[in-house]
């Protein structure tokens, strides 16, 4: 059991095109990055899988539960690409705050944001109100927020834009220690970064998968003339020329 969409269409406004239309997706076991352009529907697909939105047509579940129950809210984390700080909270208030409403406590959603951000590196930073945090500190907060509640399922919309790259090396570490018993689904666009850590990759290109599997079989889309240290980036060019098929059902 796991992150199921099937049969989804989903956009924005009647009159436009969906943007996932007929889509179905199982998301597999580990961590499984989401690349595609600009617009190509990775955040939409990540908002339907967090129950931020509900599809037009089809259904999505994680583990039997359907979107839009309690528990799966409870069970699903969800980090947007922009993260909202809030000047009233400190960082350790906005990710107990952030428990408390994915139904903790509100003992234990303050016990435990500590925690959370020390898992982070962000201690330091957890009495500093959060507008007077960097973008990069900020992104940080938001995994902590994906952390606390314990979730099952952590949806990642671009986590790492913004940081720099000795964070970046700690959120990696952060998500192979998760990967064993937490499903990841993360979109980036920073592919010679990322791939090459993920168990799995999956493309999205104008709505449509048109590439998942492995993280070798990725990989194994690369021109075997590949500077060394490019293979993510030629499979990725390499897979979206081979995807860039018109869409006719628009
Ligand atoms: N709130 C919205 N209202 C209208 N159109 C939207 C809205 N959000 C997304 N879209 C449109 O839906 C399409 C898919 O957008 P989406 O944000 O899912 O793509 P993406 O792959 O995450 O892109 P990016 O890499 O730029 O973040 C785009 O054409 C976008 O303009």
């Amino acid at each position: 059991m796991t992150l199921e969409l099937v049969s989804c269409t989903h956009g924005y406004g009647r009159r436009r095109p969906p943007v996932l239309k007929d889509f179905s997706y199982r998301l597999p076991d580990g961590l499984t990055v989401l690349l595609g352009p600009n617009g190509a529907g990775k955040s939409t697909l990540l908002k339907l899988a967090a129950s931020v939105t509900r599809p037009r047509r089809g259904t999505v579940t994680f583990d039997g539960l359907d979107a839009g129950s309690t528990q799966y809210r409870q069970a699903v984390a969800w980090m947007p690409q922009n993260i909202i700080p809030m000047r009233s909270l400190t960082a350790r208030e906005y990710v107990a705050y952030v428990g408390w409403l994915k139904g903790m406590n509100r003992r234990d959603a303050w016990e435990q944001a500590p925690q959370a951000l020390a898992r982070v590196e962000l201690s330091s930073q957890a009495d500093t109100k959060t507008n007077r945090l960097s973008g990069g500190q900020l992104r940080r907060v938001g995994v902590a927020c994906a952390l606390v509640h314990g979730a099952r399922l952590l949806l990642l919309d671009e986590p790492t834009a913004g940081m720099d790259p000795r964070q970046r090396r700690v959120f990696r570490d952060i998500l192979t220690e998760l990967t064993p018993t937490v499903r990841v689904l993360m979109s980036t666009h920073d592919v010679a970064d990322l791939a090459e850590e993920a168990d799995q990759v999956t493309v999205l290109y104008d709505g449509r998968i048109v590439h998942t599997g492995e993280t070798r079989a990725f990989l194994a889309h690369a021109p075997r003339d590949a500077a060394p240290g490019r293979a993510a980036e030629a499979a990725y060019t390499a897979i979206l020329e081979g995807g860039l098929v018109p869409r006719l059902d628009g």
